[in-house]
């Protein structure tokens, strides 16, 4: 079976043009060992791109550790890239993910703007602002000159398998800080759930940080540095604190391409 590996901003995933239905969807142990990176692939993730009527196409995103996980972000941005490479859109994208609907474009430098949902709120907690931008995060500020030393894994991985979010299934956990000179980017650092680790960026996770940040003064558009790379994201906040009209922007790349036995 053919498959394509794609990143954005560091973030990778291993993608399967499923629509024809041939790939074992229900083989978690195969998603698994596809994104080992000794034994297999390698990749924090793994996308069938699917027919589906009244889309271009649907997207399902499965994390590292086999199981379908909720909305990718990056993922997303790299879907619509291999959408275009495959010739089932042109530059413009309406397709259906995990959290629903979205709208993304591609522009001649592979650059993806993709529509990401609305956000109702954001939750104080005792492990930082929490809210759900397809996926759920946590969002948790630190000092100046705190993040590139932090222990990301440790410190994450206390929050996502924590009591406060058990019964909700974990969460994922980004530790951010902010711009010292106004215009600079917010500098993200994220643990990952279903990938168990740190990632290299994490695409609803910018996402959250950013409107996070819009309470701390941050205005749209926000620009937002990753160990792999730069993402904006720009939105509009409402009186009621709600978000709308999200978008996640950033480049998505094609790798390689090859051939596995299944
Ligand atoms: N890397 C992804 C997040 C995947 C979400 C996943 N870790 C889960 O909670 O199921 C992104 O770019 O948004």
């Amino acid at each position: 079976m053919r498959f394509h590996k794609y990143q954005g901003t560091g973030n990778d995933f291993v993608m399967i043009d499923d629509r024809q239905r041939i790939f074992p969807a229900a083989d978690n142990a195969l998603v698994r060992r596809l994104c080992d990176r000794r034994r297999g692939i390698g990749a924090d993730g793994l996308i069938l791109l699917r027919t589906l009527s009244d889309y271009d196409f649907e997207m399902v995103y499965y994390n590292s550790d086999g199981y379908v996980g909720s909305m990718c972000g990056n993922g997303g941005r790299c879907t619509v890239a291999f959408a275009h490479r495959l010739g089932v859109i042109q530059d413009k994208a309406h397709f259906l993910a995990a959290d629903g609907p979205h709208e993304a474009s591609i522009d001649a430098n592979g650059i993806v703007r993709l529509r990401m949902i609305d956000v109702a709120g954001q939750q104080d907690t005792p492990d930082g602002v929490f809210l759900n931008t397809g996926s759920p995060h946590i969002v948790r500020f630190l000092p100046t000159s705190t993040l590139a030393e932090y222990n990301v894994y440790a410190e994450g991985r206390a929050v996502r398998f924590g009591d406060a979010f058990r019964e909700r299934g974990g969460t994922n956990v980004n530790f951010v800080e902010a711009p010292v000179i106004d215009g600079q980017p917010w500098q993200v650092r994220t643990y990952e759930r279903g990938v168990e680790d740190e990632t290299y960026s994490c695409g609803t996770g910018v996402t959250a940080v950013a409107l996070a940040a819009a309470r701390r003064g941050a205005v749209s558009p926000v620009p937002l540095r990753t160990i792999g790379g730069d993402l904006s994201v720009s939105f509009e906040l409402h009186a009621d604190g709600t978000f709308t009209n999200v978008y996640l922007n950033g480049p998505a790349e094609f790798v390689f391409e090859g051939d596995i036995a299944l």
